[in-house]
């Protein structure tokens, strides 16, 4: 078997959401043939989803190459560690923290947060949610955790797991009245202490569910969370995208590159017959993540189950895992964790240290 004609064939292979062939990804540990099979040994540096089928394409050209009567294919995750925007000092354990945002309200950013957070875990991530929403924090309610405490010694608290996320949020430790009338800095102060000081443990992929909208109190708090990368959320009304593109600009002001854009509630799908229909006019989305060179990452329906279950803390990954819409969600997770390592500069993972 000669290595460099397997190479070869994984050269010229570049998977679904990939930037580069599997060859120069620098994926590739171990080749060998045991017996008459072919062993191919991948370690990922983020999730993917539905790789294997893809991987599967190539086999029969391996067995050519190789002389194998058969591939195994035997992919494993060890996520990368991506270079902070403004090479911010990180958090203790945490490899790469994601801001999700909104220019505007009400858009579907934290449902959007929440179940992109499921996803990514399903796809084999460890994942902690942060609720950076100090004005309006909905986290707690959509993982039916509402009323929940982190347990507290003086210096740091556990965070609360719901459905194996780690999760923190000012809506955990203090009454929504006392968080609205909080200035800027006082918010974003008190944001970099939850922040700080949750023992997040080890985690691949921190979620900050970001408050809407583009002004002072935003732009403090993106500065003040080490971010790797941002997503913005939208819909496809006018007003919606018009912030959108703010939101890109504000990210891009202060250096936080913008993964893409997700457009929540794109079209409608009617209960009764199945007709789909954009409501609020079709491919706003996609322009704007054009205009701005940014990639769509993905279109969600209006749906009302998924409105109704995450009002009652029961998510869409959770409640139908595999249906249509948890697909959708997790094609957006793979494209953010594939676009995050291919956009991004991957710097050594330091030795979780605990914070006593
Ligand atoms: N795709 C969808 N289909 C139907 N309902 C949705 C969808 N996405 C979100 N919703 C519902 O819309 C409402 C607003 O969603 P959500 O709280 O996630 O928005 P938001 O952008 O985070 O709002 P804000 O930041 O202003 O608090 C919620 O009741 C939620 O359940």
């Amino acid at each position: 078997m000669n290595n460099n004609d397997i190479m070869a064939v994984l050269g010229q292979f570049v998977p679904p959401h990939w930037a580069r062939d599997i060859a120069s990804s620098g994926v590739v540990r171990d080749t060998h043939l045991a017996q008459d099979t072919l062993v191919l040994k991948l370690v990922l540096p983020f999730v993917d989803y539905q790789l294997d089928a893809s991987l599967r394409q190539l086999d029969s050209k391996l067995c050519q190459v190789s002389g194998a009567q058969r591939v195994e294919w035997q992919v494993s995750v060890d996520v990368a560690t991506l270079a902070r925007a403004n090479d911010a000092q990180g958090v203790a354990g945490v490899r790469n923290i994601i801001a999700i945002s909104s220019g505007k309200g009400g858009v579907g950013k934290s449902t959007t947060a929440v179940n992109v957070a499921l996803a990514l875990q399903k796809l084999g991530a460890r994942v902690g949610i942060l609720d950076a929403d100090v004005y309006g924090p909905s986290i707690p309610m959509m993982l039916g955790m509402m009323g929940a405490r982190p347990v507290n010694d003086g210096k740091t608290m556990v965070p609360i797991q719901a459905h194996g996320l780690l999760a923190n949020s000012i809506g955990f430790l203090v009454n929504e009245q006392d968080a609205t009338i909080w200035r800027g800095p006082m918010a974003s102060k008190a944001l970099t202490q939850i922040l700080h000081e949750t023992r997040w443990g080890e985690l691949d992929y921190l979620i900050v569910d970001l408050p809407p909208g583009t002004g002072d109190i935003q732009i403090t708090i993106s500065q003040s969370v080490p971010t790797t990368a941002a997503v913005v959320v939208t819909t496809p009304q006018n007003v919606a995208l018009a912030d959108a593109v703010k939101g890109i600009s504000m990210f891009r002001k202060v250096n936080v590159p913008v993964l893409g854009v997700i457009e929540n509630m794109s079209y409608h799908i009617c209960g009764q017959c199945g007709h789909q229909e954009a409501l609020f006019g079709e491919g706003g989305g996609s322009r704007v993540a054009q205009k701005n060179q940014v990639p769509l990452l993905g279109q969600l329906p209006l749906n009302a189950r998924i409105g109704v279950d995450m009002d009652k803390g029961r998510p869409t990954m959770l409640v139908e895992p595999d249906g249509e819409i948890a697909e959708q969600y997790l094609t957006i997770a793979a494209r953010i964790a594939c676009g995050l390592y291919f956009s991004g500069k991957a710097i050594p993972t330091s030795l979780y240290t605990r914070l006593v």
